[in-house]
Formats: C-alpha cells, structure tokens, sequence
C-alpha cells in the first residue's frame, strides 16, 4: 500500500502528464468492430484499408456522351446506361450516352458534356452526334472528362491512420473505400464522484453555499476525451460515504473522477478514502497553479481515479494534466502534444513553478484573462488556449507553451 503522504513534494507538471500516460497504457481498452453509422467520434483501432479502388473504375465526370475517335459520331443508343463493365466497346466513330458518375464503355476515349454537342438524323437515318457550333476547338480533348480509377485511393492503401478520431468526413471516405466496419478503441467507461455539502444543484445559492459547475461539465468534456461517463454521483462530506461512493465508481467505471475533498481539512476526505482503498498514489499534488491539491491514484482492482480539487478552476485544467494524458494512454493514443503562441503583453512571475493561464487570441497574440482566480470560471469560458506560464512569468513577444481551452 502506498498511502497518500502528508506534505509530500508535488509532482513536476510535465512528469505527472507523463505519468498520467503511463497509466492509462498500463489500463489500455480492447477494441470492438462496430457499422459505420455507430463509429461517430470513436477512435480508430486499425489503419483504415481501401478495400477497393477508388473510384473503382474509370468513370465520367459529366452528363453527356462517351466518344471514340473524333467526332462526327454514330449514337449507338438512346439511352445512358448508368455503368456497366459488360456494355460492348464503342467502336472508332461511336458515341453513348452517359451520365455524370457512369462507366464509359471501353474504347471510349474522352466525355463530350452534353452542352458541347448537338444531335440530328443522319443521312444514313441514324442519330448523329457533332460537337456543337460553339465548342472550343478540339472538344473533347483525348481523356476530357473522364475520371481515372484510383485515382484517390487504390485497393489495399492507407487512407487514415489508427489513432484518428473518426469525424463524418472519415465516415464518408470510408463507405466510399468499401467499408461497412471499422475497428475502434473500446470507450473507457468513466464515473464522478462529486463530494462538497456546501454545493447544491438549483437556485441562487446562499452565502457559503456554491452552485455545482461540474455536472454540466465534467460530462461533457470526459466525453470530448473518449470516455463513456455513466455514474456521477453526489457524496457528502463524511468518510464512510466517501469511501462508499468511491468503491462504487470504482466498480463500474474504469476512471474515477472525484471533485473536492482533496485537501487535508477535516471536511476533506478524499485523500483518507484513497488510503482506505488502499490505493497506489502515483500523483500526489502537482507543481502547478490552480489544480496545486491533484491526485492520481490505481485502486488495487485496476480502477485509476483523479481526484479534481474543488475550485472549478484549478479543476478543470487539472482534467488537462492528469485526466486527457490518462484518457489517450487508456486509448492508445499519444501524449497529447503542446501548442505555441506568442505572448501580447508582459506576464509576472506567478508564484508558482507553473501557471496554466486562460488566454484570448488578440491582434498580436495570447492576452492572458484577469479571470484566474481558481475559484472562477469566467476566463476558461471564453477562452482561445491555456498558456503554460513559467515561474519567471514572460515578456511580451515570448512564445510560451499552450493547452487548447475544453469548454
Ligand atoms: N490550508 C490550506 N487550504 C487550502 C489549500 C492548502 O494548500 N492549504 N489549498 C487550496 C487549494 S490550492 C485548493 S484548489 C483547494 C482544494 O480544495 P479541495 O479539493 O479540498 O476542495 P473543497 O475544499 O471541497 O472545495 C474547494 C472549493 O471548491 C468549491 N467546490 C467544491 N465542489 C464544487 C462544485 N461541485 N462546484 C463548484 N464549486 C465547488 C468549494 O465550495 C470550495 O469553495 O483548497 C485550498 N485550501
Ligand atoms: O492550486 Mo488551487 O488548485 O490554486 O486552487
């Protein structure tokens, strides 16, 4: 058992992302085949594999006639035929009808848009095809519109990584490689654990009383990450419920989020019920400002909790820390990486090894928000990023480290 420390040094920012990754890989989810219709925003678990070119024969990209040799044309019949690799080959001086998406005879060598050319009666008394009056010279170019096979893809190709957040478009491309399947990450299953009498859930709350702001957050924003939240429960402030409702999550989720509690008052019991758990602390405290009180710990059943200080602030950039760094591990993705951006203005040293600060994108680059506080959440919520402000703070025109802001 390795039982939470009394004023143990936190953890290096840096490192506790990192070994929030770690975790996550040691607790990574299987993978399941599911249609495509269901694979909206779930990451893919195998490259994604072409199982046919793409387009898969050579097609037109016009409505109008597929012609070999040059014109005048016979029309060999009336009516498109929408594709078929079985319609006899065109023979030199024969024309037919196509349609835009429809496969060209063989020996059709260019598309003659239907714009470009006039029918009329033969003197043989079959329907002839000419380019019309007005068509530029030399219509239709050997080739013109006609649109060659996998010239996007071809059968047996890569076209998106594993890793990939499948969005409608990776959907789109790859119903059009063929697929009805693919292969994605289980979703880790997520729970909360919200501790706090003092929060109450409607109204104006009254002094000393604080309205919950992370049911209407913690969700969502899990959800962002890959996770599937199923419980969230309310926990008051007494061990043995704490203690109760964590074994609980525990046992139905493979991530615990808990939100307050972590400090060392005798309201706060996290901590205690971790150690009663018998829980592996991995992150006790990190080095950073708001979210200093953040906790990760594996419970002996293999259940990974984050324990999220109770100020909105600090918690819900904690989340960045431990919670996205944990969530793509258990998923096998990546550390999630930093962005960069300039500083507009002078930034004073904030006290702390590190600050993670609210910005708006100005004119000139990231205005750090006067709304910091740790109990706030006004900054966050209008946003463009989180910068990483060092110890020494920053000059203007510094390029400082950056989170995207979740909201
Ligand atoms: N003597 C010390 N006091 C504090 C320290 C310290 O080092 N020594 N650290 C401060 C820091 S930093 C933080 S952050 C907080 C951490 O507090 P806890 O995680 O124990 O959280 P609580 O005490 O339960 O609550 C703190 C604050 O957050 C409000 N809260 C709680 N739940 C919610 C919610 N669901 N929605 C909105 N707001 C919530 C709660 O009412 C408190 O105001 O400790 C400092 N103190
Ligand atoms: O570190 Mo506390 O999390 O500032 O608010």
């Amino acid at each position: 058992m390795t039982a939470p420390a009394v004023n143990s040094p936190p953890t290096d920012w840096f490192e506790a992302r990192r070994r929030a990754h770690r975790a996550g890989e040691a607790a990574r989810t299987p993978t399941e085949r599911v249609p495509l219709e269901s694979a909206l925003g779930r990451v893919l678990a195998q490259p994604l594999i072409a199982l046919c070119d793409v387009p898969h024969a050579v097609t037109s990209a016009m409505d109008g006639w597929a012609v070999a040799g040059r014109g005048p044309w016979r029309l060999r019949e009336l009516r498109a035929v929408r594709g078929s690799t079985e319609t006899p080959a065109l023979r030199h001086g024969e024309a037919s009808p196509i349609l835009t998406g429809g496969v060209p005879p063989a020996g059709a060598d260019a598309v003659l848009r239907s714009e470009l050319g006039v029918l009329s009666l033969g003197a043989d008394g079959r329907t002839k095809l000419d380019t019309a009056p007005h068509a530029p010279a030399g219509e239709p170019a050997p080739g013109r519109h006609l649109r060659p096979a996998a010239t996007e893809a071809a059968r047996g190709e890569t076209v998106l990584p594993a890793g990939c957040t499948l969005g409608p478009l990776h959907l789109a491309l790859a119903a059009a490689c063929g697929l009805d399947t693919v292969d994605v990450v289980v979703r880790p299953t997520a729970a909360l654990v919200r501790t706090g009498d003092e929060v109450v859930d409607s109204g104006i709350p009254r002094p000393g009383q604080v309205r919950d702001s992370f049911t209407l957050t913690l969700p969502p924003l899990l959800a962002a990450l890959g996770a599937r939240v199923g419980n969230n429960e309310k926990a008051p402030d007494d061990l043995a419920a704490t203690l109760a409702a964590l074994r609980a999550a525990a046992g139905r989720a493979s991530l615990v989020v808990t939100t307050g509690g972590t400090g060392r008052s005798g309201a706060d019991h996290v901590r205690a019920a971790l150690t009663a758990l018998r829980a592996e602390v991995l992150v006790d405290g990190v080095a950073v400002r708001p979210g200093a009180p953040t906790l990760l710990a594996r419970l002996p059943g293999g259940a990974l909790v984050v324990a999220l200080p109770g100020n909105p602030l600090a918690a819900l950039l904690s989340l960045h820390t431990l919670a996205h760094p944990l969530l793509a591990g258990m998923q096998g993705l990546p550390l999630p990486t930093l962005g960069r951006v300039t500083v507009a203005e002078p930034i004073a040293p904030p006290g702390a090894p590190l600050s993670l600060r609210p910005y708006r994108l100005g004119p000139l680059g990231a205005l750090p928000t006067a709304w910091h506080g740790s109990a706030m959440l006004r900054g966050l919520a209008e946003a463009d990023g989180v910068l990483l402000v060092p110890a020494d703070g920053a000059a203007s025109g510094t390029q400082l480290d950056t989170l995207p802001a979740f909201r």
